[in-house]
């Protein structure tokens, strides 16, 4: 499928005017819940994602089969400046790596269900160095955003956006700090493992960033252009596309959320159709996740990114939906009621 909007501008509009979820659907799942033969509430958060789920897919009594799992891949000009603890080639190296079945984000898809695709974008032409320039011209930007448009299934019922991009954590945390303010020490972390050394110099470059690209502050897309990356922007236009729709959305770590971040900068309600899968290790996704107004549904300490922690989470809410679709009323099961 090929993206609707050839300019920044049309994409924008595309935003104001997406699908809602389901009330009728939304309610009647609620309803379901409060019959199941379980005291009530006793499924905790469980109980919400169902809900939540039974609304968008448009279906009281939901099921989940197609789930999607896209890895988009981007290079970062910022990378030469040293901030990763691993050089550039490696993303495309891992990108062989994901076709050949070999990573993290292969087996947990393969664990739960998953159809699992990989999109590499313009890898031979890293971003600029976004202190130095843009890290995209409006074109490329619009290109990368129509490719992770394009790449949502719509008749998927589940959908994952994960990322590849040696040195994106510091892009990441660029658009962290330029959305919602703040240090940029507040917003760093240590990615692939860099020290403390290492820490200091991707504030320094992202403070850099910041006094240059200060009038896109302000503008959430402009700030992603500026300070973002190709594979950043692709998962920005996958959600978008995931909301058009109404394809829920399971949210990866660090870098996803600042994809979903411009969004929520946008208007937060164009993500409801998104729930935080995991709280990553990287020092400020606690934080970032607060600032989108999402609570993560694992704490696992992982701190990998492809998707990697979004797909533990699809194990959840295939949990609740086995339960919500599943389980037998108190009438259905002759059990008394209270
Ligand atoms: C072998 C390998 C596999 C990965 N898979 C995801 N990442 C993760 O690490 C990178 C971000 O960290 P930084 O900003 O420090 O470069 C991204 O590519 C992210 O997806 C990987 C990194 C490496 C080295
Ligand atoms: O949280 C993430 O997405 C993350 C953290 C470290 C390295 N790569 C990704």
């Amino acid at each position: 499928m090929s993206s609707p909007f050839t300019t920044i501008k049309a994409f924008a509009d595309r935003l104001e005017s997406q699908p809602v979820d389901s009330a009728e659907a939304r309610m009647a799942a609620a309803e379901r819940n409060g019959l199941l033969t379980k005291p009530p509430g006793s499924l905790g958060r469980l109980e919400d994602l169902a809900i939540w789920y039974a609304g968008w897919r448009d279906d009281p009594r939901p099921s989940l089969e197609r789930i999607q799992i896209c890895v988009f891949a981007g290079n970062h000009g910022i990378a030469a400046r040293g901030v990763s603890a691993f050089p550039p080639e490696v993303t495309v190296q891992m990108v062989a790596n994901f076709e050949a079945g070999g990573a993290a984000i292969n087996q947990l898809a393969r664990t739960f269900g998953a159809e699992m695709s990989v999109v590499p974008l313009s890898l031979d032409t890293p971003t600029r160095d976004f202190t130095q320039d843009a890290a995209m011209t409006e074109e490329e930007l619009v290109e990368a955003l129509s490719a992770g448009w394009s790449a949502v299934d719509p008749e998927a019922d589940l959908f994952v956006a994960g990322e590849m991009g040696i040195a994106n954590t510091t892009a990441a945390a660029a658009i962290a700090a330029a959305l919602f303010g703040g240090a940029a020490r507040e917003w760093v972390g240590r990615g692939t493992g860099v020290d403390e050394t290492g820490l200091a110099l991707k504030a320094a470059v992202i403070e850099e960033a910041l006094a240059l690209h200060n009038a896109a502050r302000g503008n959430p897309l402009e700030v992603l252009r500026c300070v973002g990356g190709r594979e950043i922007a692709a998962m920005t236009g996958a959600m978008a596309a995931a909301r058009e729709h109404r394809v829920p959305v399971i949210l990866d770590g660090f870098i996803a959320s600042s994809a979903a971040a411009v969004l929520h900068c946008i208007r937060p309600t164009t993500l409801d159709h998104v729930v935080a899968g995991h709280q990553s290790g990287e020092a400020a996704h606690g934080k970032l996740l607060g600032m989108i107004e999402k609570s993560a549904l694992l704490h696992l300490g992982l701190r990998l990114g492809e998707g990697s922690g979004a797909a533990v989470a699809i194990g959840v809410l295939k949990a609740a939906i086995a339960c919500h679709s599943g389980m037998a009323t108190f009438a259905e099961a002759g059990v008394s009621d209270a």
